[in-house]
């Protein structure tokens, strides 16, 4: 059974067919691509798929539980989590803390606990401080923990929202243009840690990204959009060298 499986997905606004009957299929523990060219749909899909927009056709099922239609945060609790095209940190306040926004799904303690200072509040934010710390070591970050998020380089707040989607524990982390505004060595050194965050978390990721070097180099598999519609599917090389995308995207 697939990790992620999309069928017949549709979304209109006004008169424009943003995005019509898209399919996709991703296995567990694959590196997957969406590419295509500016206005093509894919940021909406994740839109679709992560609750932001309800699609006006179409399922969307992950591990087998469907989620269409849902709310943002019920299908965050689900398993999926995203990062932003334009980076959507807190900047004002820590890197630790921003990790910790993310986990406060999976160490939930009340309102009262926390104004009390009960026990209870004490020994989630030991537990949660732990294992935000194992996080930034990911990431190599781990001594940047008292910096305002703000304060860290462009690829490390990258890092760091990516740190933050993964502390909710998801099943799929989607990426939304992870290598925008990235110097080719930040790129290079995302790409590792792209691959890294797929082993060591047996993670399922979808991305979406315009840097070719990028997709050719990690994604498994990719889907091509245009005009909101499926161009082309399937092994990455293959696609890439499929004529219908050198014309209508590559050959641009
Ligand atoms: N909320 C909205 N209201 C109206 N039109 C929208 C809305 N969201 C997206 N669109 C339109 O849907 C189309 C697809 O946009 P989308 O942002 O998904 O493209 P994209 O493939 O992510 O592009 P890019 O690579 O530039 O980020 C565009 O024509 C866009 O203007």
């Amino acid at each position: 059974m697939a990790l992620l499986e999309v069928k017949n997905l549709s979304i209109s606004f006004g008169g424009l067919r943003a995005v019509d009957s898209f399919e996709i299929s991703i296995q567990k523990g694959q590196l997957y691509g969406l590419i295509g060219p500016n206005g093509a749909g894919k940021t909406t899909i994740f839109n679709m798929l992560t609750g932001v927009y309800k699609p006006d056709s179409g399922i969307i099922q992950l591990d087998g539980k469907d989620i269409t239609g849902k709310k943002t945060i019920d299908i965050n609790k689900a398993g999926v989590a995203r990062t932003f095209q334009n980076i959507r940190l807190f900047k004002e306040q820590s890197v630790l803390d921003n990790v910790k926004v993310g986990l406060h799904n999976s160490y939930p303690y009340s309102a009262l606990a926390s104004v009390l200072r009960l026990p209870k509040y004490y020994k989630a934010e030991k537990e949660m401080n732990e294992k935000a710390r194992e996080l930034l070591k990911v990431f190599g970050l781990e001594d940047k923990e008292n910096y305002l998020a703000s304060n860290l380089p462009y690829g490390a707040q990258r890092k760091l929202e990516i740190a933050r989607a993964l502390a909710t524990n998801p099943k799929l982390l989607l990426l939304d243009e992870p290598a925008a505004g990235m110097n080719p060595n930040e790129t290079k050194e995302l790409m590792e840690t792209i691959r890294f965050v797929r082993d060591e978390f047996d993670m399922t990721i979808l991305l979406i990204e315009h840097d070719m070097k990028l997709v050719s180099g990690i994604c498994e598999e990719l889907t091509v959009l245009n005009f909101g519609q499926v161009l082309a599917q399937g092994k990455t090389k293959d696609v890439l060298n499929d004529p219908k995308v050198i014309t209508a995207y590559l050959g641009e």
